[in-house]
């Protein structure tokens, strides 16, 4: 178990991060390429934990992937390439893995068995095994298919008309790729629009995906076609240093190609929100995605309420828009975000016990918290859980704490930010 030594009493932040490549966006890539048929070539992929579970799963299904500095290339051979592992796939810590490549396998003649790390084991997974099982795969695992270690022997499948009960681009996007195998035209109906670069993706591999305002509809029997993508920066990264510029006295950080898409920019609508200065520049659209730069400085902030829509928007960056709020005058309320409950750790426990130690004033709702501010942070012994992204947040909350701060558990950060803390200290002054 590592334990790291954070900066603290940090007197300023200046410069600029070219933050790593998006996680969502270099998982579909990789499982994009290694189900289209040809040479797919995926620049500024992100070398995190996460997406090289993904890769070794697809190697183990005979695919080619091959890693070179900065770019993968895929030989894929479509559907029919792949082929019966015979070893269990891990999936590591990954949740979009495990439920992105459900969908996959439904589809696929043979057998494949899964299994993760403890966090996976605890993770909902009946939300695609049910769907999937209706559309005609054979799945079975720990209570009935429920949870890791699972199961799986695709083959034939009818299409579903499928409303989901949650806002989430797994579940949509695993139903979609089953969707690819199945007889007739298959479609998921979400409560909000999750984020959409399975559909913007399947795009650019040349397969048709029709979007009606919340329903999503694919027709099957549709072949990808190898293709070039270049993975923007991932907004979720780039959100710790979106809220260190704001935060931390005297700063002025500068993002560079960081992805836009706007199922993915509730935390620019929240910190421009809460007061603070957060500037766009050198906007573009890169393979269907919108990417651009973005600047922010030490702001004034003051507390606002998060729901509704919105949630999905910025669901993986409410632990940093907690810290956030820890620093913005006034009462934050973050609420209908359940969702929180069953990411790698219980989002919305670990964010307040560990943010509680270092002097933050939360009270935990069912639902969500309630952040009271502004409130000087101390020092203190604090634990990722396993969690990157509660690591993360709580290195940025030890920049502005008057004390010493340890992280347990640091290296967690590696799932999906393998090089957040050289990022840091370049902006060290
Ligand atoms: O589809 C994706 O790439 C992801 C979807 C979200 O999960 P849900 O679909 O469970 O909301 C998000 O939290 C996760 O980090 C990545
Ligand atoms: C929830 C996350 O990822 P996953 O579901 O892929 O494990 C995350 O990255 O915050």
């Amino acid at each position: 178990m590592s334990q790291k030594e954070l900066y603290t009493r940090i007197s300023s932040l200046n410069g600029e991060v070219c933050v790593p490549g998006d996680k969502s966006i270099s998982h579909r890539a990789v499982m994009f390429g290694s189900i289209a048929q040809g040479k797919t070539k995926v620049h500024h992929f992100l070398p995190g934990e996460d997406c090289l579970s993904t890769i070794s799963c697809f190697k183990q299904m005979g695919v080619s992937i091959k890693r070179q500095d900065d770019y993968v290339e895929i030989e894929g051979n479509g559907f029919s390439g792949l082929i019966e592992p015979t070893e269990v796939l891990d999936v590591g810590n990954s949740g979009t893995t495990t439920r992105l490549m459900l969908g996959i396998l439904a589809g696929v003649p043979f057998h494949t068995s899964l299994i993760g790390d403890e966090s996976i084991a605890k993770r909902p997974m009946g939300r695609v095994t049910v769907p999937l099982q209706s559309m005609g795969a054979k799945i079975d695992g720990r209570e009935s298919g429920q949870f890791t270690p699972l199961s799986i022997r695709g083959g034939a499948l009818r299409s579903i008309r499928y409303e989901s009960p949650v806002a989430s681009a797994q579940v949509k996007s695993s139903i979609l790729l089953a969707g690819l195998n199945a007889e007739g035209t298959t479609s998921v109906t979400e409560p909000h629009k999750s984020r959409d670069h399975t559909e913007r993706m399947l795009g650019a591999f040349g397969v048709q995906v029709h979007v009606e305002d919340k329903t999503v509809s694919i027709a099957g029997g549709q072949s990808l076609k190898g293709t070039e993508i270049y993975v923007p920066g991932d907004i979720s990264s780039a959100a710790f240093f979106l809220v260190a510029g704001a935060i931390v006295p005297d700063s002025c950080i500068t993002l560079r190609n960081v992805g836009l898409n706007p199922t993915r920019t509730g935390i620019i609508d929240v910190l421009r929100q809460m007061n603070a200065t957060v500037e766009i520049k050198n906007e573009r659209v890169v393979n269907g995605e919108p990417v651009g730069d973005l600047i922010v400085q030490t702001s004034d902030l003051k507390g606002i309420e998060i729901g509704g829509d919105l949630i999905p928007r910025l669901i993986d960056e409410i632990p940093i828009i907690a810290l956030l709020a820890t620093q913005a005058n006034g009462k934050t309320v973050i609420k209908d975000a359940e969702e929180l409950k069953v990411k790698e750790t219980n989002r919305i426990d670990t964010v307040a016990s560990e943010l509680k130690k270092l002097g933050a004033n939360i009270i935990t709702t069912d639902d969500g918290m309630i952040i009271e501010g502004k409130v000087t942070l101390t020092g203190a012994t604090v634990d990722s859980h396993g969690d990157h992204r509660i690591g993360m947040m709580l290195a940025i909350a030890a920049c502005i704490a008057t004390s010493r701060t340890l992280l347990e558990r640091a290296d967690a950060i590696n799932v999906s930010y393998p090089t957040f803390f050289t990022d840091l200290e370049s902006l060290l002054n």
